[in-house]
């Protein structure tokens, strides 16, 4: 997890990459012009230089109805990015590597555009508190550092910012459908002092109400089926009841779990 190695490029994938070669988790050249990055960071800086009223203008309370943007460019090909992703993690789960393809070709793709003013006492605040994604894969462009993803012994680890490089995280839908071979990560975004800083989240989940389980090619002996079935709809839903710093969605899919949400 987080090794925050620059890997390959988009263009040089191959099925036979493994995963760590893919720096999952982790920094990854990518192939994208690095006109459709910038494109996507000044679009979003327009954006929140705006006044509020415009802003209010385009205000929705339903995440299903998507807002207008020039984003289109990068959208697009993180889209792109993020099904060749999937390819190399489900070959990288022995699965093939077209495994739930009609069903990723039909998912959908939120972009969360993330803005952090700068804070003169960053260690007083938090951007955005701990937390994983819900969906397959997140693909996160930032133009500051202050992505923290935290290890497998519980520390926050720092993401730098390496130029023409974007940040993959495996979401809590691979958590599910690995049969907890891979899990999701967790995350936070802190401030800087002096900047102000912008993020893109591009996340990536199967569609909204498709009900999502463990691979049963990842269910054996050794291997017991280890979470029950949940959608991006219910995920939706459990944001609206619960508090996000209470606890993570994922685990109310765990079997056996003890934490029991709403
Ligand atoms: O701003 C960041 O680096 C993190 C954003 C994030 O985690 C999210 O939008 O889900
Ligand atoms: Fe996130």
């Amino acid at each position: 997890m987080a090794e925050n190695k620059e890997t390959t490029s988009a263009g040089s994938f191959t099925s036979a990459m493994t995963l760590s070669q893919m720096g999952i988790n982790s920094v990854i050249n990518h192939g994208i012009p690095i006109s459709f990055t910038n494109e996507a960071l000044d679009v979003a800086a327009e954006f929140f230089n705006m006044p509020n009223e415009t802003k209010m203008c385009l205000a929705s309370s339903d995440v299903r109805e998507p807002v207008r943007t020039k984003m289109g460019n990068y959208a697009k090909a993180v889209h792109e990015l993020h099904k060749k992703l999937m390819e190399v993690v489900f070959e990288s789960l022995g699965l093939r590597p077209d495994y739930l393809q009609e069903d990723i070709e039909h998912g959908s793709q939120v972009m969360a555009v993330n803005c952090y003013p700068a804070c003169p006492e960053p260690n007083l605040a938090l951007g955005l508190p701990p937390h994983s994604d819900y969906g397959s894969i997140t693909i996160l462009l930032q133009n500051h550092q202050g992505l923290e993803i935290m290890d497998g012994n519980g520390k926050w680890q720092s993401v730098p910012v390496i130029k023409e490089a974007l940040i993959v995280q495996l979401g809590d839908q691979m958590e599910v459908l690995s049969n907890g071979r891979y899990k999701s990560v967790v995350h936070r975004a802190i401030l800087n002092s002096v900047k102000k800083r912008l993020s893109i989240a591009s996340l990536h989940s199967l569609a909204i109400d498709k009900k999502v389980i463990p691979a049963p090619e990842l269910v054996d002996k050794q291997h017991p089926l280890s979470y029950k079935e949940g959608s991006f709809g219910d995920f939706l839903h459990f944001l609206s009841d619960n508090d996000i710093l209470e606890g993570r969605y994922i685990d109310t899919l765990k079997k056996n779990a003890e934490i029991e949400f709403m």
